[in-house]
């Protein structure tokens, strides 16, 4: 047995937790009460005449894990907070002993390193926790599943019209077309069977800068094709260089290395790597959380050029020794201002001090993001060469204009009834109803399936093994309604979302941004709904009106009267970061702090985890 196999990553779970997933919904309802959903639902809505103690339990029982069919079957983990009150996942630990722990970022888990406050987990968390041994299914190898498309919409060439402004010395010319690119015959040839015939405005200036081995902000709205705009011309000049195969070593030097926030972004984008460097030398391999380390060892040490991966499992292999950064030329940071907030920026700096890991004057760092926040960018520019290029398409951190938004004003206890509502007239088509907290993404996917609306659902409490399946069943329809956390909130493409709700609003409106951009993708036509609670939303509206404006969207009259009431009200705003509207080197903010995103603020309840 290899050393590695001895020191797997623990689970997110504690021992108690284990085995209760997947059945604490199931038969007893003794078990019920014992996971973090279970409590919040009966100190919650036990007295509120929708409770599950008094229903047939037949709804709740049968079908696959995780799906609704006519009952909810998954939930959390039920490990409660205390399970991870100490430590995010071992496996990530591995590697970072000398963190102390901290704050994650706005909705994530608070936690310090050894500590847990419940005394009934804390003895768990000291003790052996069980390896995570989930293996996810090997990808299909066809060619007809790995250049699957959904296709373009009717607004795409609506794209051609976005506002471009470049900033920087000396930028290099857009391209036009796909063949000014000038990619090799291989390349050319995926990019075809992918569908794309000609390049979005975040490609036509994207690839050229990257090219021309430029460092790049790039900002362009959910759903224009970011990621492309920086594999391909990844590729192409590893291609062109005539980057050695990959071959099996027990240290493995990748070319380029993508990290993404969400365990379920990286792998995707990892699938749009593969399909990219299909029939090449190339190859690309992820790592992300909540996956056997072994076997992602396993797979990385037969050969890694391109490695993707989430910040913690990343950095484990790099301090594990089987992934050495000095063979590193890209790095790339999708979702660039997420990667760099408070949460991530940490293990960002820890990435960038990797042993042997060229300086940043040695190396092309490429962020793309749809918000930019400017403390953010002024952040990113310690990651950045000097001469970096800011490529902003459209307005920095606006909505895509092709998601209709709508407002609806409604009271807390109203919330679910509106709901229920709303997806019985939206029927069959696929919808993602975005929520606060984990405990209340269990108790909405439960509410609507004893309502028989077909739902899964997708947050950090659930094992990645149930994520998958709940993303799985959403995309092919088996279940119509994702509920979500902000898990789910960035990054993820899946075709033929026609729907996002807020059923609640998120805190921060680079947020909203890319929840509604879960719809509208690719020239197509999206809906947005938000719940908008006056009590709790209020702090939001002035941000909303600007959002709204920009994306040409109506505002409606009371949301305008709130957002005025709300900005009178002194001291009632948090204090934020500034707007970028642009290139914060050009002194491009709104300088309205309203509008602003606002700093993660800590919170301690039913938190999100991202990686
Ligand atoms: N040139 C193109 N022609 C047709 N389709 C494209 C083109 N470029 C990208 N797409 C498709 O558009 C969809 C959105 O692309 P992508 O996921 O890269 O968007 P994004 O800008 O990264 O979005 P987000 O900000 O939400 O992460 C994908 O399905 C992708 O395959």
């Amino acid at each position: 047995m290899d050393d590695w196999e001895g020191m797997e990553t623990t689970a997110l779970t504690s021992p108690a937790s284990e085995g209760t997933h997947g059945d604490s919904w199931n038969n007893d309802l003794s078990k019920f009460g014992r996971g973090r959903a279970g409590r919040g639902f009966k100190t919650s809505f036990s007295g509120r005449g929708r409770g599950f103690d008094g229903t047939d339990r037949s709804e709740l029982d049968g079908g696959d894990d995780g799906v609704c069919e006519n009952g909810f079957m998954g939930g959390s983990r039920g490990g409660g907070r205390g399970s991870r009150g100490g430590f995010r996942s071992g496996g990530d630990q591995g590697a970072r002993g000398d963190f102390g722990g901290g704050y994650r970022g706005k909705d994530e888990e608070v936690f310090a390193q050894g500590e847990d406050k419940d005394p009934q987990r804390k003895g768990e968390s000291e003790g052996e926790r069980p390896k995570v041994t989930y293996i996810p299914p090997t990808l299909p190898e066809d060619e007809e599943s790995i250049f699957a498309h959904y296709e373009k919409g009717i607004n795409f060439d609506k794209y051609d019209d976005i506002m471009v402004d470049v900033s920087g010395i000396n930028p290099p010319h857009a391209i036009m077309t796909f063949e000014e690119a000038a990619l090799c015959e291989s390349l050319r040839r995926n990019v075809s069977k992918t569908g794309y015939v000609k390049p979005t405005p975040v490609q036509k200036h994207g690839i050229p800068i990257i090219t021309a081995g430029r460092d790049l902000m790039a900002c362009a709205q959910t759903g224009s094709g970011k990621t492309a705009a920086f594999l391909l011309p990844i590729l192409q000049q590893l291609m062109a260089d005539g980057v050695a195969a990959s071959s099996f070593s027990e240290l493995q030097e990748p070319e380029a290395i993508i990290v993404a926030p969400t365990r379920e972004l990286i792998h995707q984008i990892y699938q749009e790597a593969r399909k990219f460097a299909f029939g090449t030398c190339v190859r690309p391999v992820v790592v992300y959380g909540g996956v056997s380390t072994g076997h992602q060892i396993r797979d990385i040490l037969r050969g890694c050029n391109v490695l993707c991966g989430t910040p913690g499992r990343l950095l484990d292999m790099i301090g594990r020794g089987k992934v050495g950064c000095s063979k590193l030329r890209y790095l790339v940071l999708d979702e660039a201002d997420r990667m760099l907030d408070m949460g991530f920026e940490p293990d960002m700096r820890r990435l960038v001090a990797s042993p042997g890991i060229p300086s940043k004057e040695n190396r092309q760092t490429l962020m793309f993001s749809a918000t930019y926040p400017e403390d953010i960018q002024r952040m990113a520019a310690d990651f950045l060469k000097t001469d970096y290029l800011f490529l902003a398409v459209g307005v920095v951190g606006g909505a895509c204009s092709d998601v209709e938004q709508t407002f609806v004003q409604v009271t807390k206890f109203a919330k679910r009834e509106k709901l229920l509502d709303l997806l019985q007239t939206t029927g069959t088509e696929r919808t993602l109803v975005f929520v606060e907290t984990k405990r209340q993404a269990d108790f909405i996917a439960t509410y609507l399936c004893q309502e028989k609306v077909r739902t899964t659902s997708i947050h950090g409490d659930r094992e990645q093994q149930e994520r998958e399946q709940a993303l799985a069943d959403f995309r092919s329809g088996k279940c119509p309604v994702l509920v979500a956390t902000s898990v789910a909130a960035r990054g993820l493409d899946i075709p033929d979302v026609n729907h996002v709700v807020n059923f609640d609003l998120p805190h921060n409106i680079d947020e909203y941004v890319h929840r509604i951009g879960r719809t509208g993708r690719c020239g197509n036509i999206g809906r947005a709904v938000s719940f908008y609670d006056p009590d709790a939303d209020g702090q939001l509206s002035r941000s909303l009106l600007t959002v709204l404006s920009k994306a040409q969207q109506e505002v409606p009259s009371w949301l305008e009267e709130s957002a005025f009431s709300c900005s009178g009200a002194a001291g009632f705003n948090p204090p934020r970061k500034s707007f970028a509207a642009t290139d914060s080197r050009k002194g491009g903010s709104f300088h309205d702090n309203s509008t602003s995103s606002q700093p993660a603020v800590p919170q301690t309840a039913d938190e999100e985890e991202w990686e």
